[in-house]
Formats: C-alpha cells, structure tokens, sequence
C-alpha cells in the first residue's frame, strides 16, 4: 500500500512504457456525434471523396479568466488516429441505427477507412497556448478529416483545461508545497478522474490518490485516511494489538501506554485536558500508527464538536467566508488579531504581533468571550485539540520505538489559525523534548479548497506544506469546459472563412504557419500566424504583426528567437515524432510557462497576450471576408 510521503516511483516504469501505446478503448472512431457520420455519408454521395480539407482546432477564449492556456491531450489524438478502424459490430451498428436508404457500398468505404491519409500537425503538448492559435491543424480527405471532429475536440478541451487549472493551483501554490490530487470520487464518471489525475499531474501536481491513474500513468500515488478510520473505533477497548517492535533494537513495546503517558504528559505542556481529548481517536490512531509506523500521518479534525455548539446561522456564515477574519496563534496564545480580509503577508509567514493586548502570554486556550472578540469559530480549538493531542501523543510514543511520524491532516475549519496552531505546537514539543524533526512534522490541508483560497490562505499567513485538492480542481468549478472548436479552413487549396456578426468568431481562412516570437530577455512577445506560403520571420529582421480585425493595430517586431510553433506528429499512417513522457510533458508545461511574463499569468486583470497575423494574412482574410459577405440591399 502506498502512504503519504512515500513516492511510488516504481518498476511498473517498465509496464508503462510496453503500454503507452495501449490506448482508452473508450476513445474509437464511434465516440462521436452522430451528424459527422451523416455529413460523411452526404460528402461521400455527392462525390467529395478525394476532397482535400485542412480543419483548424482552436480556442478563441483562454479559460478562468486567465491569459494563458496550457495545451494538453495530444498524445491521446495521436492514439486515436493510429487506432482509427470501425469494427464489424460498429458496422452493424450503424446500419441498424442510421437512415435505411444509406448505399451498402458506404459502409463498405467506412469499413475500409482509416487515418493514414490525414497529416497533423500540433504545437507541442505541455506548450502555452493562445486564442486563435490553432494547436492541432489537420489535413487530408475531406470525410475523414471531418469525421475525427468531435474526437479529437473531447480529447484536447478538458485535458487542456485541466492541465492549465492545475498549472494555475501550481503558480498560486508556489514550487514549495506538495499539491496532490484527490478528485476521483467528485470527477465527472471513471473516465474524468482517470483524466484528472494524468492532466493534474502534467499541470504541476505532485501526485494523486486515484491508484488506477498510478498504475496506468506511473504518477506517484499517496494519501492520508478517512474521518471512517477514526470513528470505526469507540475507546481504547476496541484496540485489538497494542505493540509494536522497537524499529533499532526489535524489543517490544507497548504504544498504547506510552501514547498515553505521552498524552498524560502533552496535556500540561499544551495545556490541553485529556478530557477534551476523545479515547476512539487515540485507539484509532494507535492502531493507525501500528500498521504504518512509519509514515504515520493522521486526520486530526474528526471530533468536530461544532455542530453541538454552532448555530447554523454560524455555519452558514462560515459557509461564504473564503477570505474570512481570523488570528493567528502563537504558542503562547493568540497573538494576531485580523478582523478584516488579511492582506498584510504575502509569503506564507505566520504573523505575530503581540501588541494587541489580547495575548495574556499564557498557554491557555481561548475564552469564549476571546473566541467572539477575535471572530474565530467556537469550535476550533476544542474539536481540533482533541486530534492534535493525540496525535502529537502516538507521535512521541512512536519516536520512543524509534520510528518518525510523516504529520496530519486538516479537513476543516480555519485552515490558517489551525495550520499555525499546529505548527507552533510541533515547535514546542520540538524544543521541549529535543526532537528537531518534530518540527518538521507535514501538515496537510484538504476541504474545498480551490484557487482563491490558496491565495487567502497565502494573504492571511499559514503553515501548510501540502495541499489535497478534489471538487474544484477536477471539476473546473470556475469554468467547466475550454471552447476549443475544429473549423474547416481550406478545401482543395481554397481558402475558406466562416463569417459572423461576431467579429471574434469569424476563423482565420486557409493552412497557416504559427510562429512564436521572443524578445531579448527570452520572454514570448507575440505570436505571429501567416499562410503557408510566406517564408518565416527571421531573428533579427522586422517583422510587421497586425491584429486580425482592427485595421489600426499593428507593430514592428525585431525577434530575437523565431519559434516555429508546429510539428508533423502523423502522417502516412504512422507517429512522426519521438513522443515525450508524461514527466516531460510536466517538466515543458513549467520551462513554457517561464517564458511568459508575469502581467499574462497574474490572476487579477492579467494583460492579454497579442496574437498577430502577417500583412499578407490579415488582407488574405480582409478580401476573402469582402468577397463572402452578401451585400445587402436598402429599398
Ligand atoms: N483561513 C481561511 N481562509 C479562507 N478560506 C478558508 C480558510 N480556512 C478554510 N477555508 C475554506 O472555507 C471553507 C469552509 O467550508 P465549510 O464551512 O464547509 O467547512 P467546515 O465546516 O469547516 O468543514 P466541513 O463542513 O467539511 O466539516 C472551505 O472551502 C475551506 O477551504
Ligand atoms: O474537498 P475536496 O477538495 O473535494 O477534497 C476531497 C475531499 O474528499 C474527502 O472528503 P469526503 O468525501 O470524506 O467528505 P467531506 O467533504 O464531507 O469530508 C476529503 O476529506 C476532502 O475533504
Ligand atoms: O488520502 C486522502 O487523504 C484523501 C483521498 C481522497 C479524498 N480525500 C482525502
Ligand atoms: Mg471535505
């Protein structure tokens, strides 16, 4: 079984590496919308079979409010394409479900097709993306190219979008916290947490808790125990083993009694009574502590007592208090009071200030009265001491054995008062009991967290080390679905443009180019397309870059790198490129993102990023626009 800390790198390397090219066998040529098929039968009965088309597929709005897109999901299309074929039962399938009057000999066509004639290009997954860059363009037979639409859109829309959402938690997280993923029993069905957790992982996160995504993308899997674990146990007569070998010497010893002289001991240290301590959880993480002794990690908030004494007008003030006014405690008290949205650190360092006249210096818990004059939940401290007296217990009576505890879980309440309080106890028991590595001590923070209130958490001052995200990160809270679409640009080399009174809506006609160009601090400047034909923008030289739409925006670039942004990945029915492992596509999602520059990625009001079209491009699509617009008629 894996554990917390561990990192299950292991030699199921080799599993993966003989499957990568296994592919979802959910992902075949009938995961599609039934109108691709009819349209394939109507191109093929009105002679379109040797058509030659190029489809764009692209976004025209980066999600989340955002500026930037991480472009994921491409070596799925690539699968895909290699394992395009409909199968007997396909064929009879679709013969009983489609109009009765579609020609045999279509379904012998069908029964034959494959992707070898489609050739596509991409930009490199894991890369940056931009609205109105294409990120996949394809090129081939009219009805096979249409009908890999929808496909190759479910394929690369929530991947995307999952790999930038977790890239976002990764930026606003910093590169010093654990990020793991625990989604799957909140993701939309198997087949979304399975996605979740591979996109998660390519977006920054550290690992998953979902084990099937382990196993099948060698992500390392880790995670702590459920509320169950510690409620399935009532007192300490449920305890059926009680010892444990010494981990040096292999002399038994009896961790129950030890985590209750520790607990007997901890009580005046911490000036917690047992009383308030509960006998279940000790047993619970006792025996815990027996079976994993070392990587033992608990959950800490299980006796909750806040619902005997919270009111629900409380509960559900707390419910919408995302950057709510809470203290911050020191070991000897509260010694930070905030009772305003706290923006004063922006480090994650817990503040102290000891000049508010609340802290009394002693190691007392809060008042009531103090709890209501520093607006902290009633609960707080009883529900969460309970835990963490007893953990801190097992923790010492495991060290006696010779074993280190990993830390705890925190799964609800004020995730910054309770991270410092926390950490303010470990540093005491640290000093007190000259274990420096107490202080080390890992603490988790898991419930509903989404973006915004890592960032609270980061304004306010906390002592997480790791987060454990599911809801908001794998269902895309803030925005459920990226719009990429799959347009059709060129056919038999006539360039074709979609209009609409939508100006953002109208596509970029024809097979384009897309080059990325960088200024001499090594920062992307703006991305450049132009028709195919034009030769590329060359370092050093001007280079005219012009808004697609508004006539009067333009500018001279002077590249100091030219980064042609597509790549051949399929063509003549084979994968054309050494494809990266899921690690590198990780490690390019963040070299990428380092060439943006911070005003694009910063989540209020980011500046957008331009995406330009050459001179050539823009009176391209402004004659093709004139010739395809009707003129209308005023009488
Ligand atoms: N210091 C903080 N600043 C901002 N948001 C916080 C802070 N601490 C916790 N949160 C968030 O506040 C919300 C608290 O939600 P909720 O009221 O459902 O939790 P709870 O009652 O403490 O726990 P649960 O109902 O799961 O037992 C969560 O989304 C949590 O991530
Ligand atoms: O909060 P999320 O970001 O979705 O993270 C996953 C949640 O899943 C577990 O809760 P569980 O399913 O046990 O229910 P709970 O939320 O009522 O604790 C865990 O304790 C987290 O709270
Ligand atoms: O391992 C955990 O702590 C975990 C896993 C899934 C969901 N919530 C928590
Ligand atoms: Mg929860």
């Amino acid at each position: 079984m894996s554990s917390f800390m561990r990192t299950n790198k292991t030699d199921n390397y080799n599993f993966i590496e003989q499957n990568r090219f296994n592919h979802n066998a959910v992902v075949q040529p009938l995961l599609t919308d039934l109108y691709q098929i009819t349209m394939a039968y109507a191109y093929w009965k009105s002679g379109k079979t040797d058509n030659v088309a190029v489809f764009d597929l692209f976004f025209r709005t980066n999600p989340f409010h955002g500026e930037f897109t991480i472009f994921a999901g491409l070596e799925e299309c690539l699968k895909f394409l290699d394992n395009f074929r409909y199968s007997d039962s396909d064929m009879e399938y679709l013969k009983q479900t489609l109009d009765a009057n579609i020609e045999d000999e279509f379904y012998e066509y069908l029964r034959n097709l494959t992707a070898k004639d489609i050739t596509l290009y991409a930009i490199e997954e894991g890369s940056v993306a931009f609205p109105r860059v294409p990120i996949i363009k394809i090129e081939g037979p009219l009805i096979i190219a249409q009908l890999l639409e929808t496909t190759l859109l479910t394929l690369v829309n929530y991947a995307s979008l999952m790999a930038t959402n977790s890239a976002r938690y990764r930026m606003v997280a910093g590169k010093n916290i654990q990020l793991l993923e625990f989604g799957l029993r909140r993701a939309q069905g198997p087949d979304g947490g399975l996605s979740a957790s591979k996109y998660a992982y390519i977006g920054g996160f550290d690992g998953t808790s979902n084990v099937l995504a382990g196993k099948l993308f060698n992500i390392p899997v880790k995670g702590t125990h459920a509320h169950a674990y510690i409620t399935s146990f009532s007192g300490i007569s449920d305890l059926k083993t009680r010892v444990l070998r010494h981990k040096q010497t292999g002399i038994t010893g009896d961790l129950l009694e030890t985590a209750l002289k520790h607990r007997n001991n901890l009580s005046n240290v911490l000036d917690i009574s047992t009383e308030e301590s509960s006998e279940g959880e000790l047993a619970a993480m006792v025996s815990f502590a027996i079976a994993f002794p070392d990587v033992f990690m608990a959950l800490v908030d299980t006796y909750d007592v806040k619902s005997q004494i919270v009111s629900q007008g409380r509960r559900s003030e707390k419910k919408s208090s995302a950057s709510t006014t809470k203290a911050m405690i020191s070991a000897n008290g509260i010694s930070k009071v905030k009772t305003t949205k706290v923006l004063s650190n922006s480090n994650g360092v817990c503040l102290s200030n000891k000049t508010n006249g609340l802290n009394n210096g002693s190691s007392k818990d809060t008042t009531n009265t103090q709890r209501e004059l520093l607006n902290l939940p009633k609960y707080v401290g009883k529900s969460f001491r309970s835990g963490l007296l007893n953990f801190c217990a097992v923790a010492l009576a495991l060290n006696d054995l010779g074993y280190r505890a990993v830390g705890i879980r925190i799964d609800s309440g004020d995730l910054a008062y309770l991270s410092c309080l926390a950490r303010e106890t470990f540093e005491t028991i640290a000093e007190r009991f000259k274990i420096p590595w107490f202080n080390q001590l890992t603490i988790v923070a898991s419930n509903d967290i989404n973006e915004d209130t890592i960032l609270s958490l980061n304004e306010q001052g906390h002592k997480i080390d790791c987060f454990g995200i599911g809801t908001h990160l794998v269902t895309c809270q803030r925005q459920p679905a990226l719009g990429c679409v799959y347009k059709l640009v060129e056919i038999n080399e006539q360039a074709r443009i979609k209009l609409s009174q939508d100006v953002e809506k109208v596509t970029m006609p024809g097979s384009k180019n897309a080059y990325r160009l960088y200024s001499t601090d090594g920062h992307a400047l703006i991305d450049l397309l132009q028709k195919v034909t034009e030769s590329p923008p060359e370092v050093g030289q001007k280079v005219l870059c012009r808004h697609p739409f508004q006539e009067s925006k333009r500018a001279y670039v002077i590249p100091s790198r030219v980064e042609p942004l597509y790549k051949v990945y399929w063509k003549d029915g084979r994968i054309c490129q050494d494809l990266p492992t899921l690690e590198q596509v990780r490690e390019k999602v963040q070299r990428s993102l380092k060439t943006v520059r911070n005003d694009h990625k910063r989540t209020l009001n980011p500046t957008p990023y331009k995406v330009a079209v050459s001179d050539d491009l823009y009176n391209f699509i402004h004659d093709l626009w004139l010739q395809n617009a009707p003129i209308g008629e005023l009488s």
